[in-house]
């Protein structure tokens, strides 16, 4: 059936369902990887990767986790270039909505401003939207970058027979099939970086009005003390066309990054236990910035000779 058919079959009534056909139809093979924290080794050998397999296979599905100003932005979209995955973010898809002037962006700014998290049905419906588009450009695999961000979200992206099968049994318990789940998610890379980074790496951030570009003005240089390392993460600065456009997002504020990262720890960290718990989780912790990482980030991933033959190509 047409994703698009049973969207519009579904939306406003059960928006979770309708993300999970839309997220099932770009499935042509499920992963069914267990056990617990796995390294990424063990976790990529049980699948091959896409590269250079048949055309007819999908492609990688994969999330990012992390605090805001981790740099989950960064890492998907150098990712999604190097795979030809699409790097969907879902506070992009949040941003173009507050822009619009659909009915909704009044009701998103109050609380994108405030820190909170947008509804799970919003959040939902925002990105079922996404996927239903680049299905029919003909799009296939993800690399999801903000979401999930609540477990409710996470069960929204898990396989649809265990949405019908969340049951909880008279004494608060999830039923233990439910436990044993398998998503349609591959992979959940948890980036990590000192907290004391991460505030000053959001206030940094800047974005080009122009050309929507990326850039970071603050230079974290945190100095060895007491046996713990050094480290430091040059500023990312933007070329010299884009340096007199640069805008600041609203929510990049002090107040409200701290807002941020306390609702981060709060409702979206169990995340790392729900994905940890199916096997999926690849804890990465960040050692600086994009030239220390981001050849480690590829080697957990087994993409390290992928890198260097496409520099050639
Ligand atoms: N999956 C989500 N669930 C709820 N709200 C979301 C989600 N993704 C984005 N948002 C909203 O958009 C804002 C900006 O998201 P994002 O750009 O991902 O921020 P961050 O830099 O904090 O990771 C969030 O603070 C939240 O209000």
């Amino acid at each position: 059936m047409a994703v698009l058919e049973r969207l519009l079959r579904t939306r406003g009534s059960t928006p979770i369902s309708s993300l999970t056909s839309t997220i099932r139809a770009f499935s042509s093979c499920s992963t069914a990887n267990s056990g617990g924290d796995l390294k990424a080794q063990s976790l990529l050998a049980q699948k091959p990767l896409p590269l250079g397999q048949d055309p007819n296979d999908r492609n990688v599905q994969w999330v990012f986790l992390g605090c805001p100003g981790v740099g989950k932005g960064t890492y998907a979209s150098r990712l999604s270039d190097l795979l030809s995955v699409p790097h969907i973010a879902t506070g992009d898809l949040v941003r173009e909505e507050l822009s619009s002037s659909g009915p909704l962006a009044s009701q998103l700014a109050k609380i994108v401003n405030q820190g909170k998290l947008v509804s799970d049905e919003i959040i939902i419906d925002l990105l079922s939207k996404r996927l239903e588009a680049g299905e029919t450009r003909g799009e296939t695999g993800f690399i999801l970058d903000g979401f999930p961000r609540t477990i409710r979200q996470a069960e929204a992206i898990a396989n649809e027979k265990d949405n019908v099968a969340l049951v909880i049994l008279a004494d608060g318990k999830f039923l233990k099939e439910i436990l044993e789940r398998v998503t349609d998610i591959d992979l959940v890379i948890n980036l990590k970086l000192r907290e004391e980074a991460l505030l000053a790496k959001c206030l940094g951030r800047r974005i080009c009005s122009e050309c929507g570009g990326n850039f970071n003005i603050a230079c974290i240089d945190i100095k060895g003390e007491n046996g713990s390392p050094g480290m430091y993460m040059a500023p990312l600065l933007p070329p010299p066309h884009c340096a007199s456009k640069l805008i600041t997002r609203s929510d990049d504020t002090e107040e409200v990054v701290k807002e941020r990262l306390r609702i981060y720890h709060k409702v979206t960290q169990p995340l790392e236990e729900f994905y940890r718990s199916r096997g999926k989780l690849l804890e990465f912790d960040l050692p600086g910035g994009i030239p220390e990482s981001w050849p480690k980030l590829l080697q957990a991933l087994n993409l390290e000779h992928y890198d260097k033959q496409s520099a050639a190509a």
